[in-house]
């Protein structure tokens, strides 16, 4: 069976993160439960920061890890101690990366529905840039910025209209899609910004989507946002910075081709070299995905006429990828067990809707009690999980070497309804 990162292996028959056995995990604490590896946040950090140290152009580059993917304040932390910057959406993954310890400096926000409060919160804290999505968004930053006499930095987040080939719902770079300022109107918009007296042009930005395997669309976007510079520059109006955001995928399955993160970066340094401007990066996936599993335990196997259906604790409020995008996560026992026949089943979870499934058609070898793992399910797993069905939501663990620390503890059901209230009497 397919074991994803090298961090994670199988000796005796039990699997093991780092150096830690997750059948150990999941008896102290409980399942669902999410499992990150320290040594795998720092190993995928790493590749980005030695293909930036190793090409003349990535000197004093800039790797911003997208909170989005997973916001939990102990990741953050690992990403602030390795020298990293932010990519943030909101207010509040401001407060997580300043209670994580990270460098507001180097923070950019990116976001398509800033709001007068969070932009004040961000001027506040002295961040490195706006990557400004509309001509009204940088409107509204002016007359902040002015209200706080101060000048706002910023990109403005071109939309390069590229196809990045990937799910239509984590496409994020074609002119259908709601992102970013249209690629035939970012001169124009850039010209008016340049005029306002509460902002500093700085840079720009492109983000085209996520779970990218093929780097070609990369390089398309950014033949397109240098094209843009060079006109810019010829106005009169220099840039210090490109923001090239994020969007390389992993693998989520053995055969996924994913590209090595100096192939993607390369081709896009060998375009930046020479130009004097610094690159600014904003992976999230990349980072934790392949660094994070979810732990849970097999509560019924139920066979019916149609299929077996393996009932487990972890369900789509702790996963939503599965039953948002059809997603596939690997899906290997904690323990090999021997003792039971290899059957086909719909790995499914206790809520109440038919697209509450983990995984379809997996031949697993099952008796109830088993502990299963879900892999890849470091990125976009604990940040998109819900209450749906007043279900707590899952621990978080990190491992590091031996050592294991509970990051967040599990929610309780008193924690779910504490701010609700009653009609009165
Ligand atoms: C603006 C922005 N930057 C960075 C990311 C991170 O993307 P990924 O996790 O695919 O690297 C996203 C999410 O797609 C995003 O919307
Ligand atoms: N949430 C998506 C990625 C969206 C990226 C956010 N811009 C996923 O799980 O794949």
């Amino acid at each position: 069976m397919t074991l994803l990162a090298p961090e994670l292996t199988r000796i005796d028959g039990r699997l093991h993160l780092e150096g830690v056995a997750l059948d150990t995990l999941a008896d102290q604490y409980g399942t669902p439960c999410y499992v990150y590896s320290r040594a795998a946040l720092t190993r995928a950090y790493r590749e980005y920061a030695d293909a930036l140290a190793a090409h003349p152009a990535g000197q004093g580059a800039l790797v911003c890890y997208a909170v989005k993917a997973n916001s939990n304040l102990a990741i953050l932390n690992v990403f602030a101690r390795l020298g990293a910057g932010f990519d943030i959406v909101s207010g509040g993954e401001l407060a997580r990366v300043l209670a994580a310890g990270g460098d507001p400096a180097k923070v950019v926000f990116s976001g398509v529905g800033k709001t007068a409060a969070e932009m004040r919160q961000a001027l506040e804290a002295g961040i490195r840039c706006f990557n400004v999505e509309s001509a009204p968004e940088l409107d509204r930053l002016n007359a902040v910025a002015g209200e706080l006499g101060k000048r706002a930095p910023i990109s403005l987040r071109v939309n390069p209209d590229v196809d990045p080939k990937t799910h239509p719902y984590i496409s994020t770079g074609l002119k259908e899609n709601k992102f970013g300022v249209a690629f035939d109107e970012a001169e124009a918009l850039y010209a008016r910004a340049a005029t306002l007296p509460h902002i500093a042009v700085t840079g720009i930005d492109c983000h085209i989507g996520s779970q990218i395997l093929d780097p070609s669309p990369f390089v398309e976007a950014l033949d397109k946002i240098l094209g843009l510079v060079d006109r810019l520059a010829a106005r009169g109006i220099a840039l210090h910075h490109v923001d090239i955001g994020g969007g390389l995928g992993i693998r989520y399955q053995a055969d996924d081709a994913e590209p090595k993160v100096r192939d993607y970066l390369n081709p896009l340094l060998d375009k930046l070299a020479g130009r004097g401007l610094s690159v600014v990066m904003e992976p999230g996936r990349r980072l934790v995905g392949n660094a994070g599993l979810l732990l849970t335990t097999v509560e019924f196997l139920k066979p019916n006429a149609a299929k077996s259906f393996a009932i487990v604790d972890a369900a789509m409020n702790d996963l939503a990828r599965p039953a948002l995008y059809d997603a596939w996560h690997e899906i290997v026992p904690v323990v090999e067990r021997s003792d039971a026949p290899a059957r086909t089943y719909e790995i499914v979870g206790p809520v109440c809707e038919t697209g509450d499934f983990l995984g379809h058609d997996r031949q697993l070898a099952l008796a109830p009690g088993d502990r299963l793992a879900l892999q890849s399910a470091g990125a976009y797993g604990m940040a998109m999980s819900s209450n749906y069905n007043t279900r707590p939501r899952a621990a978080e663990v990190m491992v590091d070497g031996a050592l294991v620390h509970l990051v967040r503890r599990r929610e309780t059901v008193a924690e779910l309804y504490a701010g609700e209230a009653l009609l009165p009497k």
